[in-house]
């Protein structure tokens, strides 16, 4: 469905591209639009002077009004339904701390794209993160907008609880209720309605198991939980249940689970992913990387092939210190050994 506003941002070309059948109401209204594609429709009603209007009786308020009409009857009409879920996500440039304007126009990521989030302590990471779960619209501290497939957001975004926009893995996950894991994970899918429920779980259980060091099973209450096996249930919950397009993640920690893994559970949904993070290789698996500095976003880098390239160095390395780190959880001695793991 159109809304009247959305005749505000969209040119004539958009319009015709998005539904064609409106040529004929151009057609059918002797409006003669082929010099104004690139134009709005309001743009284009303004060009008429009053001689215009007046001369061939042009009441461009209504015409407003009836191609709206006509658009959203012929939708229905043909049976088209636009709910095309999240394709894109656009951040629309704000301001840094001192309210220097962003060095960027806007930046668009795509659906399956991963992008990571990086730059010194207090620089406005989780602020980014916090603008995207926000939809802001020039209303946080940033003046920072987004846009959801190009367009304004609906408000929807915000306010509903069961479609939620945004999944947030943050950096505190405390349980305080006394469940199980089954009955946390089951309290779960009973509120997405999900069908085929205990197959759900299952699957949940074996991916935060997959994720996690240490072992858990759907007995086990949640308090009692290590924090890589609760993050590494969060995550393989976020990924499996949760119907968001989008997640924020605020910071992978080191806390037991392998993040390679787990970026992969997340990313493998078609999902768009956001990661703050001070990792390199978690910094490098991602397409792209918005760097912040003093709350602005002050660049945007593309994963090239040398980082890409460096990733493979990285990766040995970090298989070394995992080694490293087993040896040291077992109670051995670190020796030279392990740096060819
Ligand atoms: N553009 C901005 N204008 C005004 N205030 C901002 C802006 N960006 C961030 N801030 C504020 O700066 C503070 C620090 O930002 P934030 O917590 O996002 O940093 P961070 O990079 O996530 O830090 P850490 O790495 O420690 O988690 C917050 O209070 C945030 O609201």
């Amino acid at each position: 469905m159109i809304r009247k506003d959305m005749l505000n941002t969209l040119t004539i070309g958009e319009l015709e591209e998005k539904y064609p059948f409106i040529m004929s109401f151009f057609a059918d209204n002797k409006l003669d639009v082929d010099a104004y594609k690139a134009s709005t429709f309001k743009a284009y009603l303004d060009h008429f002077s009053e001689e215009d209007i007046e001369e061939w009786a042009i009441d461009t308020s209504k015409l407003m009004d009836d191609i709206v009409i006509y658009i959203n009857q012929m939708l229905t009409f043909l049976g088209i339904k636009e709910e095309k879920g999240v394709e894109s996500l656009t951040i629309l440039a704000g301001h840094d701390k001192s309210g220097n304007r962003e060095g960027f126009g806007e930046l668009v990521i795509h659906k399956s794209e991963i992008v990571s989030i990086v730059g010194p302590t207090g620089s406005g990471k989780s602020r980014l993160l916090a603008d995207i779960e926000w939809t802001a619209m020039n209303d946080t501290p940033t003046g920072r907008s987004i846009l959801i497939n190009g367009e304004e957001p609906d408000k929807k975004w915000r306010f509903s609880s069961g479609n939620k926009l945004v999944a947030q893995l943050s950096q505190n996950m405390n349980f305080v209720m006394d469940l199980t894991v089954n009955e946390f994970l089951e309290l779960h899918a009973k509120s997405r309605m999900v069908e085929n429920e205990e197959g759900v779980i299952k699957k949940i259980i074996e991916a935060a198991n997959h994720l996690a060091g240490e072992k858990f099973d759907l007995d086990t209450p949640i308090t009692s939980l290590s924090g890589g096996q609760s993050r590494a249930l969060m995550i393989a919950d976020t990924a499996i249940l949760s119907t968001s397009p989008i997640v924020l993640i605020d910071e992978i920690e080191n806390a037991g689970i392998d993040r390679k893994k787990a970026l992969n559970l997340l990313v493998s949904k078609e999902k768009i992913v956001l990661m703050a993070t001070h990792d390199p290789s978690l910094a490098l698996m991602a397409d792209k990387r918005i760097v912040i500095k003093n709350g602005g976003i002050y660049k945007v880098i593309e994963t090239g092939d040398e980082e890409k390239e460096m990733l493979i160095e990285l990766e040995k390395m970090d298989k070394v210190i995992k080694a490293m780190r087993s040896t040291l959880r077992t109670g051995d001695m670190i020796h030279e050994g392990l740096l060819h793991a």
